[in-house]
């Protein structure tokens, strides 16, 4: 694609060189440049790509996008925000792909990648071939690909619809992070229909107050619309969860129709009679196209409200509700969500993926209810994250367990101490006895620990790593996965 139709495509920029030269592809890390890329300065926040663009061009890069001319003797794209840029000019380089295929974001504090993989499974058994990207792994057409986060940069994500949109995939849906909201990744991408799952706190280190939080995920449902390709349908869906007080604040910020769903109000699909065990969850839904029920083998009201919100989503696919019921139930769970590790010891391990306040407390109630004896929660909280999160979750893990293991989450650049310290003041400010929790920074020995105290009846939860395979401590990534350890903690006890 030569450099000024790129251009084209773009408001305010200025061209310095020649626009008549030919892009082959786009890059924003210098070190993955080839000969011919276009290369996009980003000031992150940590380094400054602009420091980059000197190697970017010894590597043969063509041109350059950036935020001021630079002392480079390559033909150079200057902008005003080149994250901004980077989303427009990859949706173009790539042919729109999101407009050749029907998109489904969804976003919220938690339950988005339950969600995603719901309507992932719905779609899939209705033989549209689907593709799924966010927090555990992107996949379509058979292979998987690991994912660094939620929701991909512009340029990822540009680039990954494109070769769905090349392998044939009809549908994707994806999670749409609030901090790709604030940073322009899905600029650009055409969604049908943007669902909301729930508003709890998290990442306030991020967006700073609840409200400023609430506007970010309110650009979603505000720019719904404001994409439109020519041979889709112009109708765009927002689907609110109407039990969430923040539905009300989205429904007025967006132009597309909204469609509710919920427990405790009234909406347009709703769940009643729900009831709990530790094998599943069953309900009756009444909808805009009949009524069934639906007996989930997931556990939790929480799997309840992420139901819904798949099914709602599916409807408006047109998807029979009977189908969606048939797919909903062979759904066995998704990985590291209330997912039970199981060796055949006498008490339950249960590992779960709440890292934030609302989320160990969904999980912590669930687990209560079908506990036959004591729980033993094992947590921590992530470093380099939202810090007042920490002493409510401390609070909330004490509120619900009988014993409670703090320890080190993904402690990145602080110091694990520190953070297990932040744990503690909520801890201390409720008065919790000491005899009843316990610091110990090193994950794998307070598993071991809550596992041997565990005795039959009891349930052990690990919370707040789920799928994760790894720990990053320091700028070091560690081979850990608490499914793993508990299993061999399991192991060694019964010899
Ligand atoms: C706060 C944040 O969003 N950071 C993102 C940001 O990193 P950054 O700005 O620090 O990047 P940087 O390291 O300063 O580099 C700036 C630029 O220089 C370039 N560079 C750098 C070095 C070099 O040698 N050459 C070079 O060209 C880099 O490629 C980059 O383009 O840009 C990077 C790549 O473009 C992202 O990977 C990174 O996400 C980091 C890993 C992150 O932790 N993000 C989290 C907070 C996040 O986005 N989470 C959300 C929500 C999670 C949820 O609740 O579900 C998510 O969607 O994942
Ligand atoms: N609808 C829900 N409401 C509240 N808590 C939930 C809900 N669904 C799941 N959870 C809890 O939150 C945890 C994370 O769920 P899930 O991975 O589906 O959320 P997410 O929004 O994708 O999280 P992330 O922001 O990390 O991508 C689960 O392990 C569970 O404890
Ligand atoms: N999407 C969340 C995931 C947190 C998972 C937890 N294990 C941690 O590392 O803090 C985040 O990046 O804040
Ligand atoms: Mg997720």
């Amino acid at each position: 694609m030569k450099l000024s139709e790129l251009t084209s495509c773009l408001a305010a920029v200025r061209l310095y060189g020649d626009g008549e030269l030919d892009i082959s592809d786009i890059q924003v890390d210098s070190r993955r440049v080839k000969p011919g890329d276009l290369f996009i300065c980003l000031p992150g926040f940590t380094v400054d790509g602009h420091d980059y663009a000197r190697q970017a061009a010894e590597q043969g890069a063509a041109a350059l996008v950036c935020e001021r001319k630079l002392d480079v003797d390559l033909p150079q794209l200057v902008v005003d925000d080149c994250r901004f840029a980077m989303a427009v000019l990859s949706n173009a380089f790539f042919g729109s792909p999101s407009s050749r295929m029907r998109m489904i974001g969804v976003t919220g504090t938690n339950g988005k990648t339950t969600t995603t993989y719901l309507i992932e499974r719905i779609m899939q058994d209705h033989g549209l071939k689907t593709g799924l990207i966010g927090t555990i792994q992107m996949r379509y057409d058979g292979q998987t690909y690991p994912t660094s986060g939620t929701t991909p940069e512009s340029l990822e994500l540009q680039r990954s619809l494109h070769d769905m949109a090349v392998k044939g995939v009809q549908c994707c849906v994806m999670e749409v992070s609030s901090h790709a909201l604030e940073q322009g990744r899905v600029k650009g991408t055409d969604f049908r229909t943007a669902i909301f799952t729930n508003l709890t706190q998290d990442h306030l280190d991020y967006h700073h107050s609840m409200e400023e939080y609430r506007a970010t995920k309110g650009l979603f449902f505000a720019r719904l619309g404001n994409v439109i390709s020519p041979w889709k349908e112009e109708r765009k869906y927002a689907v609110l969860n109407v039990d969430d007080e923040a539905s009300s604040y989205f429904a007025a910020q967006t132009a597309a129709e909204v469609v509710t769903y919920g427990i405790d109000n009234q909406a347009n699909v709703r769940a009643s009679r729900i009831s709990i065990t530790a094998k599943g969850t069953s309900f009756h839904v009444e909808t805009f196209k009949g009524e069934t029920d639906i007996s989930l083998r997931m556990v939790g009201k929480f799997n309840v409200y992420n139901a819904l919100a798949a099914i709602t989503a599916a409807l408006l696919e047109d998807i029979p509700l009977a189908e969606i019921k048939a797919s909903l139930e062979a759904v066995a769970g998704v990985a590291g969500r209330v997912e039970s590790v199981d060796e055949g010891q006498d008490f339950a391990v249960i590992v779960d993926y709440a890292h934030t306040p609302d989320g160990l407390e969904n999980v912590l109630r669930t687990v209560r209810e079908f506990a036959g004896g004591q729980v033993l929660t094992v947590f921590g909280c992530g470093g380099d994250r939202d810090r007042t999160k920490r002493p409510k979750m401390g609070k909330i893990a004490a509120k619900y367990s009988d014993k409670v293991l703090v320890t080190s989450d993904n402690p990145r650049t602080e110091d694990p101490l520190l953070i297990l310290r932040d744990i503690e003041a909520g801890l201390e400010e409720d008065a919790v006895p000491a005899e009843r929790y316990e610091l110990i920074a090193d994950r794998r020995e307070a598993i071991r620990k809550a596992i041997e105290m565990a005795s039959p009846g009891d349930v052990v939860l690990i919370a707040g790593k789920g799928h994760e395979t790894y720990q990053l401590i320091g700028g070091v990534v560690h081979e850990f996965d608490d499914r793993i350890v508990a299993k061999e903690v399991i192991r060694g006890r019964s010899y």
